[in-house]
């Protein structure tokens, strides 16, 4: 792996504190500026020789929600993989540009990805709970990384199970088994364990693909209302979707960010006309 710049562990700048108490911290304002969560600059990606990504400059910010769109094979989960260094298990897999959070290189090799995936959580288009109990799957991070006593523990699973919006529904069976929860149910609890750790940032690839659309919309509502506390990258396919909750959206194609910008002027006015031709299903 490669990267432009080598920055220490020690350097991480972004907070990794847990969220235990922090539901009444003030939120962002929804509109207006917003500072840069994640800086992408001149970033390229290959498996072996092939190269998924060329050049690409993009600034993820902060408290906002970031689409990534584009046809099958554009690079959308490639670039969103190399955020939290989740390519690290593809042996091919390699980049070379800038990617940093902060002060963090996220490319560095002496950058700590334990520590960074608690910071940028990831969730995935098919809900994955271990197969243990709802309580557990939400307390497995917070076990592994925090010296909580039992009652601190407790209140951290119903911060993120109610943060997650699926309190209400699993409170009364905390012990049970998490795959007996429906998929909509599994892929809240799957957001409840990646906040439960204390990220900043959450990445989402393809989150309600598996889902129905009622579950679908669910699952929306609460990607609007984590925004206020965390920054959001998510890949979809679905155009509505996109455009119902995200701020800004990246448009890929083979490889390339064609365009970015505020969601409303690229389903509304893209500069360039493969956007245009993507966002009204003409192609992809
Ligand atoms: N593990 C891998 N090994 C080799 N090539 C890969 C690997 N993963 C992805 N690719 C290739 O990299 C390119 C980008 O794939 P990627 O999965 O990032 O696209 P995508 O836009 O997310 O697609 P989709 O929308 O279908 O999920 C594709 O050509 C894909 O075949």
């Amino acid at each position: 792996m490669h990267s432009n710049t080598e920055t220490s562990a020690d350097n991480m700048s972004i907070s990794s504190s847990p969220r235990v108490m922090t539901s009444s911290m003030p939120h962002a304002e929804s509109e207006g500026p917003t500072e840069t969560m994640i800086r992408i600059e001149g970033f390229n990606a290959w498996y072996g020789d092939f190269q998924a990504l060329h050049d690409l400059s993009l600034h993820i910010p902060k408290n906002r929600v970031t689409a990534f769109i584009g046809p099958s094979g554009c690079g959308k989960s490639t670039l969103l993989r190399w955020i939290n260094r989740m390519n690290d298990i593809v042996p091919s897999a390699h980049a070379r540009g800038t990617l940093t959070m902060g002060e963090l290189d996220i490319l560095a090799k002496s950058t700590d990805v334990v520590r960074l995936r608690r910071q940028i959580g990831i969730v995935f288009q098919k809900p994955n709970p271990f197969p243990k109990s709802i309580y557990d799957n939400v307390a497995f991070g917070p076990r592994l990384h925090m010296k909580l006593t039992k009652n601190q523990l407790d209140e951290l699973v119903q911060w993120s199970l109610e943060k997650a919006a699926v309190w209400d529904e699993v409170k009364n069976r905390l012990h049970s088994p998490a795959m007996g929860l429906s998929g909509g149910q599994q892929q809240r609890l799957c957001i409840a364990r990646a906040i439960a750790v204390g990220p900043d940032v959450l990445l989402m690839d393809e989150p309600c693909s598996a889902l129905d659309p009622a579950s679908t919309l669910a699952i929306e509502d609460l990607i609007f209302e984590l925004r206020q506390q965390y920054t959001i990258v998510m890949v979809t396919h679905n155009m509505q979707q996109a455009s119902r909750c995200s701020d800004q959206t990246a448009f890929f194609y083979n490889g390339k960010l064609v365009e970015s910008g505020d969601t409303e002027t690229i389903f509304t006015k893209p500069q360039e006309k493969q956007t245009d031709d993507y966002v009204r299903g003409r192609f992809g």
